[in-house]
């Protein structure tokens, strides 16, 4: 017993060193009280609160098949890019905070200080690029998966080309492609082989490629009303006064826009430097609350319930997925799999669409402006959902008794909607999405009529 147990720690500290993760043996970082609350701007650690022990921990009975007689034979996955610097636009938005806090903000209290001692360091030309600790969350993953599935990705498959790496184009994406990887290559020491990876922007950026998406939600101002009409209601003008209050500055000075600001530069600073940066204390948990929901407002509208053809522009990623495990179903029963896995890198607004398209986290009543109290135990809540490094992993098995899949979101194990088998026959979840995999046509659900183009409204 007690030998399996060092040979078990030996394995992983093992690996921990052979991977070179410089942020292995970090001691615990500080927590902002508020980290749960961050969104789309929230650490992969949050959801699996579990690796900040040890970032390489898979708890094997949890991705184990669904029963002995079953063997994996393909797995699709679906990964956000790691953490990433902020955009431009919120780079602009942070620096206008702290131009205003610096000049204005007094007091005494010794958060205060710290603040007006902080050095702005986010420059405009970090536009949302990938930082270290993307690359560590890619890096771990890789080998958490490899773990997690050996069959599917092991160092024979990779050297002989059975997985296939497939990215959006921006830069934290490609990026996190080549960091995932390269937990693998350090992994297993593969010193002699390409990083080989495709670009396929109509797969993981399709929401670009879909007229119908960008005419009358990217562009159109009135698709997040719901969002703008937040910005001004009672529960944000209270998140306003206080965080005014507590800087004595002007309330009219403090925009919804700075107290955005606010939120997510605690947020930053912790998911990419681990500090629990003295700007969280300018937020208490109900603020974030409320910054929280302002935020699931514009991935729901953006990405999510809110417009139909948020989820329906996903028809392509969608399509794909089912062809892949169709094949690898179909090459498995004529002779050998081909391909055991697709990595596949894109963004919070690739998984969001996809993950509504097939009709997970669909709460009963839209979020809107006015029911921030009613939904407050609501099932879309991006902080759980997609997180930096976030991922969807479709399984195919072959049992006895035929195909089942698994599906896996963050690492947990999911059961689609309306069915109760936690790994269902393949086939009755081909039933189940038939509509989709019979229908959805990317053509028809995003080509607008030239007549249209100019008349948007939803
Ligand atoms: O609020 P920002 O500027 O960070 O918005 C980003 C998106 O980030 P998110 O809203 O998901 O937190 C970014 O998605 P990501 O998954 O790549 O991080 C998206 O690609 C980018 O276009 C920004 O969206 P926006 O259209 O400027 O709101």
């Amino acid at each position: 017993m007690k030998t399996t147990y060092f040979l078990a720690n030996f394995f992983i500290t093992s690996l921990s060193v052979m991977v070179g993760l410089s942020f292995s043996k970090l001691a615990r970082p500080t927590i902002p009280a508020i980290a749960h609350h961050f969104g789309t701007k929230g650490r992969y650690e949050e959801v699996n609160p579990h690796l900040l022990d040890d970032i390489l921990f898979v708890n094997k009975s949890l991705v184990a098949p669904p029963s002995l007689d079953c063997r994996a034979i393909h797995m699709v996955s679906v990964i956000r890019h790691g953490t990433r610097y902020p955009t431009t636009k919120n780079v602009k938005k942070i620096a206008r905070l702290f131009d205003l806090v610096v000049s204005q903000a007094s007091g005494s209290a010794s958060w205060l200080n710290d603040i007006k001692i902080w050095k702005m360091w986010y420059t405009e030309d970090m536009d949302g690029r990938l930082v270290e600790k993307g690359r560590y969350d890619h890096r771990h993953l890789a080998v958490r998966l490899a773990q997690s599935f050996p069959t599917l990705i092991s160092e024979d498959h990779l050297r002989a080309n059975r997985i296939e790496f497939i990215t959006s184009s921006k830069h934290r994406c490609v990026d996190s492609v080549k960091a995932f990887q390269e937990g693998l290559h350090q992994l297993w020491d593969v010193q002699d082989m390409d990083y080989k990876h495709y670009v396929d922007d109509s797969l993981m950026r399709f929401f670009d490629h879909c007229e119908k998406f960008v005419e009358s939600v990217e562009k159109n101002k009135t698709a997040l009303k719901e969002v703008e009409r937040f910005k001004s209601s009672a529960e944000m003008d209270a998140v306003r006064r206080k965080i005014s209050n507590r800087l004595q500055i002007p309330y009219d000075q403090f925009t919804p826009d700075m107290a955005e600001a606010a939120f997510f530069l605690c947020s930053y600073e912790f998911a990419i430097k681990s500090e629990n940066s003295p700007w969280c204390d300018l937020l208490d948990e109900s603020d974030a609350q409320v910054l929280e929901y302002k935020n699931d407002l514009k991935q729901y509208w953006k990405r999510g319930y809110g417009h139909d053809i948020n989820r329906k522009s996903s028809c392509p990623l969608f399509h794909d997925i089912f062809k892949r495990l169709d094949k690898a179903a179909n090459d498995y029963r004529f002779g050998e799999v081909k391909k055991t896995a697709t990595i596949q890198v894109g963004h919070g607004e690739t998984l969001l669409p996809l993950l509504s398209l097939m009709s997970f986290y669909k709460d009963k009543k839209p979020l809107t402006a006015e029911n921030f109290s009613s939904q407050h135990n609501r099932k879309f809540r991006t902080s759980q959902i997609v997180p930096y490094a976030a991922n969807l992993i479709f399984v195919l098995y072959e049992c006895s008794d035929g195909l089942r899949i698994q599906l896996f979101l963050n690492e947990k194990l999911m059961t689609f909607p309306n069915m109760n088998h936690s790994a269902p026959l393949y086939e009755t979840v081909r039933k189940h999405y038939s509509k989709l995999l019979n229908g959805c046509d990317f053509n028809k659900e995003c080509n607008v009529p030239q007549s249209n183009l100019r008349n948007t409204e939803l």
